[in-house]
């Protein structure tokens, strides 16, 4: 035989034009493509091999860039193919395949299509015409008596075979390289694709540059993945330097888990816990996802839950469905059980930590805490692990559970505290009234104002077992806690006097502001604000959510405290009725303080106490002089 000429039976004859417009930017998926079908008949050859009881040759794929000749030529010693066999696959399946593919883009429309399947198996050896003018693939069969043989196709229906003289087992596909693709024989930019995708395939792959004549081959890639290794023969260190290959712009990550299991689905990988930056936003996209150690995405959506987009790794299963469409994955029972499997392995993983290394958990905690109270929002099953182990700072900078929290209420506390968290909340609440709180020996729990006022909400709404969860902000526990049980005859004048000086007819001032009188066991705080709890957590969930729309004035009460000096000599100087511009200056102050040690000051009411000030210390200055 010399050559025999065949064609290709597919109804569409444009395939080549539709594809290479619409895979534009897509062109070097072809680099993937072949290298995975060179892996996957090595893997074949060994496995026909294995089960034949014959041995054979290491795997090994071999890549030569001619930039003269403007051809890419890619070998490797798989099981390679008679003739009837690369007709069979390459000239009839191949091009099936890629019909089935224009199809399918014609009757999903462009762009959702090409989101769907760019990027994702599928095209296969077809790909090569994307970047090729003409392919062509000389193989020789394992099989014992096989002839080897050669097929030339320049992307259009027809092609060629002619006779081959290769005499190794396997298969070369050589492509001449279309002009408007000569940019792939530059070794860096071909390079860049091949590690992006074939870094951790299970084959050595060595590429080699004939362009300099002093090159020599390089091995591109790790055949065995950290992922695939027993993690019982890992150290730490093995796990870091993965971790500066597969990152090497970020610190040494807190911690990682290894993930393997064979049933009911097979998955592998490894997940790290990154050290945030916080001055940089939250990296998604960190998770690369692998089939049989070919990378097919760094979007893992659908995979993992989206609190989980911070962690950063790698996860390798064959039986996340490659080549279907965004909406069916998330039907995909495999998906759900998958994404499952990381959600309780991650918690697991953290709980662990917790338990043999409460330092090291600690210390974490700036990283994790968001991600972690984030997931228990989300996810049920996190929650009922992870709840136990989120953390607060407490009054005396210690991290706590609420567990270490209730163990940690004096026992004269306990029945008022049962079940319940006071919290403070971080740059707003009133200094002086944890302090009031510390003296007794009561922690409080600093909140933040992003994610705490969720958190709360969450756990009050959604009990852990039988356990319940109540949170108040130390404003409108105070009281309940502190509240010395002797009332005073002053307590009603104190508090019709304040009332008249700051709110007096002003109907508007009476919707936001109102005053109350208890008598706190510590009596050298003269007034706090306090928010009703279900009006300030409103306060809190529609600011953190950034909603400026909703800022609706909010009702504060004024709590004045009866046994402090300053409060009972006001009330002397306002009964007198001779200074009652000095009485009024005090009750202004008294308020302006109480400001001040919450939220602070606006700028206005920031001037008018600077000057209130200064008129009060002179004023103070005329009775020493
Ligand atoms: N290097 C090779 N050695 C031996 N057989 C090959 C080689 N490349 C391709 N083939 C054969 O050609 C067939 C078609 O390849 P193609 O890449 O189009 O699809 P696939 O690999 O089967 O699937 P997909 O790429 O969509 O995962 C393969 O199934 C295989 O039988």
């Amino acid at each position: 035989m010399t050559t025999r000429k065949g064609s290709i039976s597919v109804k569409t004859n444009d395939i080549f034009p539709i594809i290479k417009k619409w895979l534009y930017s897509e062109h070097d998926i072809f680099i993937r493509e072949l290298v995975s079908n060179a892996c996957d008949a090595i893997t074949k050859r060994s496995t026909l091999a294995r089960s034949e009881g014959h041995e054979t040759p290491a795997g090994k794929v071999s890549i030569l860039l001619n930039k003269e000749a403007k051809t890419i030529t890619i070998s490797d010693n798989g099981l390679g193919m008679n003739e009837s066999e690369v007709e069979k696959y390459i000239a009839q399946l191949a091009f099936s395949g890629a019909e089935e593919f224009v199809q399918k883009m014609k009757t999903m429309g462009n762009n959702t299509a090409k989101d769907e399947i760019i990027g994702k198996f599928g095209l296969g050896f077809y790909s090569a015409f994307m970047v090729a003018a003409k392919v062509e693939v000389e193989s020789l069969s394992m099989q014992p008596g096989s002839k080897p043989t050669k097929w030339t196709c320049l992307g259009d229906t027809e092609y060629e075979f002619s006779e081959s003289t290769k005499s190794e087992v396997g298969t070369t596909i050589t492509l001449h390289i279309a002009e408007d693709s000569l940019d792939f024989l530059d070794k860096w930019k071909f390079n860049e694709t091949l590690t992006r995708y074939c870094s951790f395939m299970p084959y050595p792959i060595g590429l080699m540059d004939l362009s300099n004549k002093e090159a020599t081959e390089e091995i591109i890639n790790e055949t065995t993945p950290l992922w695939k290794k027993d993690p019982t023969t890992l150290k730490d260190e093995d796990y870091k330097e993965f971790y500066r290959k597969m990152f090497p712009m970020d610190p040494e990550p807190l911690f990682w888990l290894h993930l393997n299991v064979d049933h009911p689905f097979t998955l592998q990988g490894v997940l790290f816990f990154p050290k945030l930056n916080q001055s940089k936003p939250i990296q998604e996209n960190g998770i690369q996802l692998y089939s049989k150690q070919v990378f097919v995405s760094d979007s893992v959506k659908n995979i993992v839950p989206d609190f989980l987009g911070l962690l950063k790794g790698a996860i390798d299963s064959v039986d996340i469905p490659l080549n279907v469409s965004r909406s069916s994955l998330q039907g995909d029972p495999n998906i759900k059980k998958i994404s499952n499997y990381i959600i309780k392995k991650v918690s697991e993983s953290l709980k662990k930590l917790f338990n043999s290394d409460r330092e090291r958990y600690e210390k974490a905690w700036e990283d994790i805490g968001l991600f972690v109270k984030y997931g228990c929002m989300q996810d049920e099953k996190f929650d009922e692990v992870m709840r136990k182990f989120v953390l607060f700072k407490n009054t005396d900078g210690k991290l706590v559970t609420l567990e270490d929290y209730q163990a940690s209420v004096p026992e004269a506390y306990k029945e008022k505290l049962k079940d319940k968290y006071v919290y403070f909340e971080k740059n707003l609440s009133d200094e002086s009234l944890r302090k009031q709180l510390q003296a007794e020996g009561i922690q409080v729990l600093e909140t933040d104002q992003y994610i705490d006022p969720h958190f709360m909400q969450h756990c009050e709404m959604k009990k852990v077992g039988e356990q319940t969860f109540k949170f108040a902000s130390i404003d409108s526990e105070i009281e309940n806690l502190l509240e010395a049980t002797d009332t005073h005859a002053d307590d009603i004048k104190i508090k019709d006097f304040f009332k008249q000086v700051l709110v007096g007819d002003n109907k508007e001032k009476e919707m936001t502001l109102d005053v109350d009188v208890k008598s706190l066991k510590n009596a050298s705080s003269s007034a706090y604000f306090k928010v009703d709890e279900q009006m300030k957590r409103f306060q809190q969930m529609t600011k953190s959510m950034g909603n400026s729309a909703f800022s609706m004035p909010v009702k504060k009460t004024l709590v004045v405290n009866p046994r402090n000096t300053l409060i009972k000599n006001a009330l002397k100087i306002w009964e007198k009725g001779e200074k009652k511009e000095l009485a009024e200056k005090i009750v202004h102050h008294v308020q302006d303080l109480a400001s001040l040690s919450s939220e602070g000051l606006t700028s206005e009411d920031k001037e008018k106490f600077v000057s209130r000030s200064q008129s009060l210390v002179q004023e103070l200055s005329q009775f020493i002089v």
